[in-house]
């Protein structure tokens, strides 16, 4: 089939790429020049496992291309939108000025198609009600509106767009447009619901806004959990990471986003959350999410805390001492540095006076470029030279398996901080170090 996708980041770039692979003919559309050029050389313009070899072999066999002109996605049949929704700058709620605008550049496009109903797919993560109002604009020119949230993870963005745990469409209230954006949109998916039988859910728009948005405050709502956890785990002298293995092993529960350290952070779980609370207020049942306030400041209470095992480590005043951050990006495998922790408590760290070195396996180069101010290094063992406490933040495979032996003989003083609880404490204390992990003895 012939498909579009407007905007083209970490969801829109790998969902071109991966419906390009699955044998469909895809333009993937972005207002930003730079980044289509580079996709356009076949050239991924972020840090993704696995996505720079499906765009280089897609954009070879010319099934994949890009272009900042709307103009050249007026083929296709299906458009799926998956610009960004981020926190409005004075607020909680979502901004949701790129979409309208998508939706405004591609409306002029739409018209009749030869190979038959044309459906414009929304995948942005939006507040329940988006995809109603967007229906409006939508409709007049006879396409359909299927609002298809994405649950992708980065690190893995790749498998999960080819095998997600789950299909969601929120289909038109009209039941005749409902079945033909059904039949249209199962045959953009056809490989995953025939061969792989990934279950595909089909409810009204609310639901699938809502399923989206429901899946992440749950999830950020478990780490809060574990979080808090820990902090129950610090005043008593308990293990957070037993307590976790051992709640785990309770089917109910589940073992998976029960790691404790210093929150979580990234392009979603925290903007999604407030966006929920902010949509809730709106609709007059604010009450509803009372919880997720909390939720966030408990994930907050762990960035400030992590500064305070920092300020312990070097005496109490962080003023002048030299303070090694491995990790800047939210999570490993990633160069995002959306509203990540690390670099958030590396920030806070050097406004207290710290000399900060950091260093990040992909997010490494984007500092050097973007922060002039900061000082960056090849890797933890340089960034380590003469520091008073070494911070693990983001728990790169790299970083999991430092020979504390070599590190100890770059620092000044033998201190580390594994605010991912990724290293074992007995290892780095037989080598001489001094270990504090999050919620850990
Ligand atoms: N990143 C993820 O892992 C992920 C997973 C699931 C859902 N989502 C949701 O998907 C959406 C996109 O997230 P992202 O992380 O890819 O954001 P992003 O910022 O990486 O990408 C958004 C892209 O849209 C482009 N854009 C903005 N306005 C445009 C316009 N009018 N026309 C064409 N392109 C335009 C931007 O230039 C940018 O490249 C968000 O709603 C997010 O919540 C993201
Ligand atoms: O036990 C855990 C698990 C995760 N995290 C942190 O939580 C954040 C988010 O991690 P993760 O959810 O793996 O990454 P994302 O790529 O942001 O994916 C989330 O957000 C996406 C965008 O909405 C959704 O599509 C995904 O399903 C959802 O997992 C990161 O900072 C992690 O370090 C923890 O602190 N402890």
């Amino acid at each position: 089939m012939r498909i579009s996708v407007i905007g083209c980041g970490y969801l829109g770039a790998v969902h071109a790429a991966c419906m390009a692979e699955l044998g469909h003919d895809v333009v993937g559309i972005d207002i930003d020049a730079g980044k289509v050029a580079s996709l356009s050389r076949g050239v991924a313009p972020f840090h993704e496992p696995g996505f720079d070899e499906v765009l280089e072999r897609n954009v070879d066999a010319g099934r994949l291309r890009f272009s900042t002109d709307f103009a050249d996605l007026a083929d296709a049949q299906v458009h799926f939108i998956g610009v960004g929704t981020p926190q409005v700058e004075n607020g909680y709620a979502a901004d949701l000025t790129y979409v309208d605008a998508a939706i405004d550049s591609l409306v002029p496009h739409l018209g009749p198609h030869p190979d038959g109903p044309v459906l414009v797919v929304g995948k942005s993560t939006v507040p329940v009600g988006t995809a109603a109002r967007l229906a409006e604009k939508v409709t007049p020119t006879g396409a359909h509106l299927v609002w298809n949230p994405e649950f992708l993870r980065e690190g893995f963005a790749v498998q999960d767009t080819v095998s997600p745990d789950r299909i969601v469409y929120g289909l038109p209230g009209d039941p005749a447009a409902a079945e033909e954006s059904r039949t249209v949109l199962d045959e953009v998916y056809t490989h995953l619901i025939h061969e792989q039988s990934i279950p595909r859910l089909t409810t009204d728009y609310a639901t699938a806004e809502l399923v989206k948005v429901a899946a992440n405050s749950f999830l950020a709502t478990k780490i809060s959990f574990i979080n808090a956890m820990a902090e129950l785990c610090e005043a008593t002298g308990a293990d957070v990471t037993q307590l976790a293995e051992a709640i785990g092993h309770d089917d109910r529960i589940g073992s998976k986003f029960l790691r404790a350290g210093i929150g979580f952070g990234g392009g979603c779980l925290p903007k999604d959350i407030r966006a929920f609370m902010a949509r809730a207020g709106e609709l007059g049942v604010d009450q509803a999410l009372t919880f997720l306030r909390e939720v966030d400041s408990i994930n907050d209470r762990r960035r400030e805390h992590t500064v305070h095992l920092a300020r312990t480590a070097v005496g109490g005043n962080l003023t002048g001492k030299r303070v090694a951050v491995l990790g800047a990006a939210f999570k490993p495998d990633s160069d995002d540095m959306r509203n990540s922790p690390a670099l958030d408590i590396a920030n806070t760290i050097a406004g207290a006076g710290a000399e900060v070195t950091i260093t990040d396996p992909a997010a490494g180069r984007i500092l050097a470029r973007q922060r002039p101010d900061m000082t960056i290094a090849e890797d933890a063992y340089a960034a380590s030279a003469d520091a008073d406490v070494v911070l693990l933040l983001t728990e790169w495979k790299q970083f999991k398996e430092l020979d504390p032996a070599r590190l100890k003989d770059a620092v000044a003083n033998a201190w580390i901080i594994d605010g991912r609880n990724a290293l074992d404490p007995a290892t780095w204390r037989e080598a001489g170090w001094t270990y504090t992990g999050i919620g850990r003895p």
